[in-house]
């Protein structure tokens, strides 16, 4: 098939070990049941059932950084847009989804593998479109429809972000907190359409390798295949999917904000011999001079810019073919 990024090809050599390796790291068997919260309620003419979501919100934050969302508010016709529009363009191709101008984002959105692994634990197994919020209206014309959906989702899932952001620092006791009203105008945000390609040796490399992610939350969409895997004391937990919800978990920087009493968990994707899997991440992140800083004191980590973070981020992938994060800024 002409879209499938050519993973044996290019990556012969680190691949080999996977076929030599015995080690089938991956076979959880155990699932995680995520906290299903009904944010229908927060529009609920009753307080109690109002501040009884928010604590089941931040509840679920701090416990196990994931937690799921339904009745939510996004028209199914969205979601059912998106998965479509993501499923043809991972299906063009593969020659022009490498093309620096194929659909006009900037150079560096499509990826692939992982040019710096340097072993198997570093590679995944799997292809991205990574897009900032501030290109999509500059999107190809050629593919109107998914600028289209895209475009429809990051507005649906930002305003979700932006009301889960707030209860989270009100919930931490931060009154009237105008924070992200102020860091995070819509542009800083991502967007980012993940597929994971059937992977013969899935018991043995990754899908996603595992990692947090460097924002405040995450929202995903996934289709039904399921992949998804969370770290929580000392375990792997696979995630069941759920065909009406979303998935969010905390990010690096609400970890770093909160003082550790919200939870950046660790979470990967294992892949799977037969199936393709989908799924749309939005990223909800501040502007790159935002000081991420603790609301109470004392703090556990020392103040730092959104960029900063990101510079930190990308030396360490350089240097070790890996993330490190926020342990290289405790105090
Ligand atoms: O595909 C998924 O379910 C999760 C994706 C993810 O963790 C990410 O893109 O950061
Ligand atoms: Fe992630």
């Amino acid at each position: 098939m002409d879209f499938e990024p050519p993973f044996q090809v290019s990556y012969k050599t680190l691949l080999k070990k996977a076929t030599k390796s015995d080690n089938e790291i991956f076979l959880v068997e155990e699932y995680c049941e995520l906290p299903l919260i009904n944010l229908s309620r927060l529009s609920s003419g009753q307080q109690l059932e109002r501040e009884r979501c928010m604590n089941e919100i931040a509840d679920a934050a701090s416990r196990l950084g994931f937690f799921q969302i339904i009745n939510h508010g996004i028209p199914k016709e969205v979601l059912r847009s998106i998965s479509y529009e993501q499923k043809n363009v991972f299906h063009q191709p593969f020659q022009k989804k490498v093309k620096d101008n194929f659909l006009n984002l900037s150079a560096n959105s499509y990826r692939w593998g992982n040019p710096k692994a340097t072993c198997l634990r570093q590679f995944s197994w799997s292809e991205a479109f990574h897009i900032s919020i501030t290109e999509i209206p500059r999107m190809t014309t050629e593919y109107k429809s998914l600028r289209l959906a895209i475009e429809k989702f990051a507005k649906a899932v930002a305003s979700i972000a932006k009301i889960l952001a707030e209860i989270l620092s009100t919930k931490l006791g931060i009154r009237s907190c105008s924070y992200f009203q102020d860091n995070c105008p819509a542009g800083s945000s991502y967007v980012r359409l993940n597929r994971y390609p059937p992977c013969p040796y899935s018991s043995k490399v990754y899908g996603l390798i595992p990692h947090t992610d460097s924002d405040f939350l995450t929202l995903v969409y996934q289709d039904m295949v399921g992949g998804l895997q969370l770290f929580n004391h000392g375990a792997w937990f696979s995630v069941k999917p759920n065909p009406d919800a979303l998935i969010v978990n905390i990010g690096d920087l609400f970890q770093a904000m909160s003082n550790c009493v919200y939870r950046s968990t660790k979470h990967r994707v294992v892949g799977n011999t037969q199936t393709e899997r989908f799924s749309v991440a939005y990223f909800y992140c501040p502007s790159n001079d935002a000081i991420i800083q603790s609301f109470t004191k004392p703090a556990v980590y020392r103040n730092f810019t959104f960029s900063e973070y990101k510079l930190q981020n990308q030396t360490d992938v350089q240097e070790n073919g890996d993330k490190i994060g926020l342990s290289k800024f405790l105090l």
